[in-house]
C-alpha cells in the first residue's frame, strides 16, 4: 500500500476503469454548470448550421473531466474522436499526418496541449484558423510550400496550466473554459452513479463520506469508490456504508478532508521546518525531497483551494485552518 492513492495521476489501475465510467452524453455529465450551459448551446447551434463545433480549450486540475467532456462533445456531435498529447507529438510532418487523416467535422484532442514543442505548434496556426496546412516541398532553393486543405475539424485542447501555452495558439481557441473543482454534493452523485454502473451496493451516507474525501476530483471520487468495494467485500458484506466507507479511508490515510500523507507532510513540513512560512517554492520542494512543479500542479491547488495554505508575495504560507486540521497549536510570533 505503498502507492499514493490521492493522487490526480491518471494511474493504470484507473484507464481500465474509467472508460467504462464515462458519461457519454451531456445531461450525464454531473457538475460544471456553466461549461456545459455553454456547450450545449454552441453544440445545437453548430449541428443546426450543419458545421463543425468551434476549437475548444479546457483547463484546470487533472482528473476533472476534462477528457471526458471532449467524448461527450464527439458524441453529441455524431462524430469519431482522436485522441493524442502534446508530448506524443514529437515532428511537425505527425502532426500534418493526423490532421490530414481527419474526416469532416472530427473531434481532435490533444492533451496536454502546452507542452506541444514550437514546430508542432505552428502546424496548428493554419489548421485551426483556416483548415489548411502548409508543406514544404523539396530542399534548397528549390523548396517551396504549398496548401493542403483539411476537412473542418474541431480542436479541442486540454491543459492543467493555461498560462503556459503561447498566445498565437491560445487567441485561436474560440471557447476557453476553466474547469471547476466539484461541490461535495456532485461528488456524491458521481460516486452513485459508479457505483450503478459497477453494481456496487452503497447508501447515500457511504457516498456522501466517499464525496468529502475526494478532493473535489471526480477521478480521486472514482478511485476511492473501488477502494472501499475492496474493503466492503472482504471485511463486510459487500455493501458500502458510512462505516464502511470511514473505516477502509481511515486505513489508507485519507482524512476527513481528503488530505494524504503528502499533503500533511508539505502542512507538516511548513510548520515544523519553517514556522508556518513565508517560505519559497523551491525551499519547500527541496525540503521534503519533492519537485517544485509536482508540488505547484498537483497538491498545492487542492491545499489553496481548501483554505490551508495562502500564497503570498514573500512565499507560502500556512493558515490557520490547516493548524486546527492538524490539530497542531500556532506559536505566537
Ligand atoms: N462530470 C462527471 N461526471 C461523472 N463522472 C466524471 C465526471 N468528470 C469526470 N468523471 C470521471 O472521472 C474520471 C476522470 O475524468 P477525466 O479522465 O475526464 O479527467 P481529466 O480532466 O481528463 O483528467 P486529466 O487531466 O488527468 O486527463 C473518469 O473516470 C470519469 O468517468
Ligand atoms: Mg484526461
Amino acid at each position: 500500500m505503498s502507492r499514493r492513492i490521492m493522487t490526480t495521476e491518471n494511474l493504470e489501475e484507473d484507464v481500465r476503469i474509467e472508460n467504462h465510467l464515462r458519461p457519454q452524453l451531456l445531461e450525464d455529465y454531473i457538475g460544471q454548470a456553466k461549461a456545459k450551459e455553454m456547450l450545449k448551446i454552441y453544440i445545437e447551434a453548430a449541428k443546426a448550421r450543419g458545421e463543425a463545433l468551434d476549437h475548444l480549450l479546457f483547463y484546470g486540475p487533472p482528473g476533472l473531466g476534462k477528457t471526458t467532456l471532449a467524448g461527450i462533445i464527439a458524441n453529441e456531435m455524431n462524430v469519431n474522436m482522436k485522441i493524442t498529447s502534446g508530448p506524443a507529438i514529437e515532428k511537425p510532418g505527425e502532426m500534418a499526418a493526423i490532421l490530414n487523416n481527419l474526416q469532416e467535422g472530427d473531434v481532435l484532442f490533444v492533451d496536454e496541449i502546452h507542452r506541444l514543442n514550437r514546430q508542432v505548434e505552428e502546424v496548428l496556426y493554419p489548421a485551426m484558423e483556416d483548415y489548411a496546412i502548409d508543406i514544404m516541398i523539396g530542399k534548397g532553393a528549390s523548396a517551396r510550400s504549398i496548401r493542403l486543405d483539411l476537412p473542418k475539424f474541431t480542436l479541442v485542447g486540454a491543459t492543467t496550466r493555461a498560462g503556459m501555452l503561447t498566445a498565437p495558439l491560445r487567441d485561436r481557441f474560440g471557447v476557453v473554459t476553466r474547469m471547476e473543482y466539484y461541490t461535495v454534493e456532485e461528488l456524491k452523485m458521481i460516486i452513485l452513479r459508479s457505483a450503478k454502473v459497477l453494481e456496487v451496493g452503497i447508501d447515500e451516507n457511504g457516498a456522501y463520506a466517499m464525496a468529502r474525501r475526494s478532493r473535489g476530483t471526480p477521478r480521486l471520487a472514482n478511485r476511492l469508490l473501488k477502494r472501499v468495494r475492496d474493503f466492503a467485500q472482504v471485511k463486510y458484506d459487500g455493501y458500502i456504508t458510512e462505516e464502511v466507507a470511514d473505516y477502509a479511508l481511515d486505513l489508507l490515510d485519507v482524512d476527513k478532508e481528503g488530505l494524504d500523507q503528502t499533503d500533511r507532510g508539505i502542512l507538516l513540513a511548513m510548520i515544523g521546518k519553517f514556522g508556518g512560512g513565508p517560505v519559497g517554492l523551491e525551499t519547500l520542494a527541496a525540503s521534503i525531497g519533492e519537485d517544485p512543479g509536482t508540488i505547484e500542479d498537483v497538491y498545492e491547488p487542492y491545499l489553496l483551494k481548501n483554505g490551508f495554505i495562502q500564497r503570498t508575495p514573500r512565499g507560502r504560507v500556512v493558515t490557520d485552518a490547516a493548524y486546527a486540521h492538524l490539530g497542531i497549536c500556532k506559536e505566537n510570533e
